[in-house]
């Protein structure tokens, strides 16, 4: 087991707020991770922690073997904050050179990256633009761009897609799954729907303390089915846990629902008993997806 993250009773004290309350996780790697949790849930407090920029008032981190903020994760961990900006002076290309200099690469490595990533992000025709030039989407691309510098092995997102419409929301969740196998994403986000949907793994923030660490996993025996209903129907989430080899229905979104079938006791005919079921109460559906992402079926 390569354990890239391990947390262990971690809480983090701002005078009588208790923004982190025995936080305990470890995480291997793998998949893209989703932390969730509503405004205030400690998101940033807990990326910040991972990043070292804070302390922890009790409870030990340790990332890839380090403490955080050790100088031996240099360059093998980076964040994208919430609020990154790029500086409307520069070009793209000459920024992120420059945060590759910062990283301690030669004049032509800085460049040589700097087109490597942009690639990454599908904006090698930026690498001269000003951000002014570009639209929001593609700025928010160029700072992704920028925490791939030099090759991370763990990269943190923090609200990657806040205030981005939904095509370009999936722009970035694309590049997010493509780039999957290489680096290890932890996404943060308000919004679960968004994120079970790229994430295996998620981590449930709720003021301060973690109330969930699912692993729906991408095991052998386990395999999704996603549903979108024509019509909000109050009760075929409880009909769809009846189905025999059912183990787990969430609502992903309005509409939506996300099936995990246990198929380890052989093959299980899910979708004939999930169409009966449908057709006996009048209930039409939109699309029936074999698979998790429904959205990655739409590109
Ligand atoms: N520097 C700070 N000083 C005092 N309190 C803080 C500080 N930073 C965060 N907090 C408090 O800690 C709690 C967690 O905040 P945090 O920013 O980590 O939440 P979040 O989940 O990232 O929220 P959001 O989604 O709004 O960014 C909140 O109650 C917040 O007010």
């Amino acid at each position: 087991m390569s354990l890239i993250i391990d947390v262990q009773q971690v809480t983090k004290n701002y005078g009588h707020n208790k923004a982190l309350n025995k936080v305990e996780f470890a995480l291997e790697k793998g998949a893209p991770v989703a932390l969730v949790g509503p405004n205030g849930a400690g998101k940033t407090t807990l990326f910040s922690l991972l990043c070292g920029y804070i302390q922890p008032s009790s409870g030990k981190i340790s990332i890839l073997g380090h403490k955080p903020g050790h100088a031996a994760l240099f360059g093998r961990l980076s964040a994208l904050p919430q609020d990154a900006q790029l500086d409307p002076r520069f070009t793209i290309a000459t920024q992120l050179s420059f945060y590759s200099r910062l990283q301690g690469m030669s004049h032509k490595l800085a460049k040589s990256d700097t087109v490597r990533v942009l690639e990454m992000v599908g904006l090698s025709d930026a690498l001269n633009s000003l951000p002014s030039e570009l639209s929001h989407g593609m700025r928010k691309r160029a700072t992704i761009a920028q925490a791939l510098l030099g090759n991370p092995e763990i990269v943190m997102l923090d609200e990657a897609t806040a205030g981005l419409d939904p095509a370009n929301a999936r722009e970035i969740r694309a590049i997010v799954a493509e780039h999957a196998s290489e680096v290890n994403f932890i996404l943060s986000s308000h919004d679960l729907s968004e994120l079970e949907r790229l994430c295996d793994q998620v981590l449930y923030l709720e003021n301060g303390i973690l109330k969930q660490h699912q692993t729906h996993g991408n095991k052998e025996g386990v395999r999704f089915i996603t549903l979108r209903m024509k019509h909000h129907q109050s009760d075929v989430l409880s009909a769809l846990k009846q189905i025999p080899g059912v183990s787990q229905v969430d609502m992903t979104q309005d509409r939506e629902y996300l099936l995990v079938i246990d198929n380890q006791h052989g093959q299980i005919n899910i979708e004939v008993d999930l169409l009966t079921l449908l057709a006996k109460n009048n209930w039409t559906y939109n699309q029936l997806i074999n698979g998790k992402t429904l959205e990655n079926q739409l590109f």
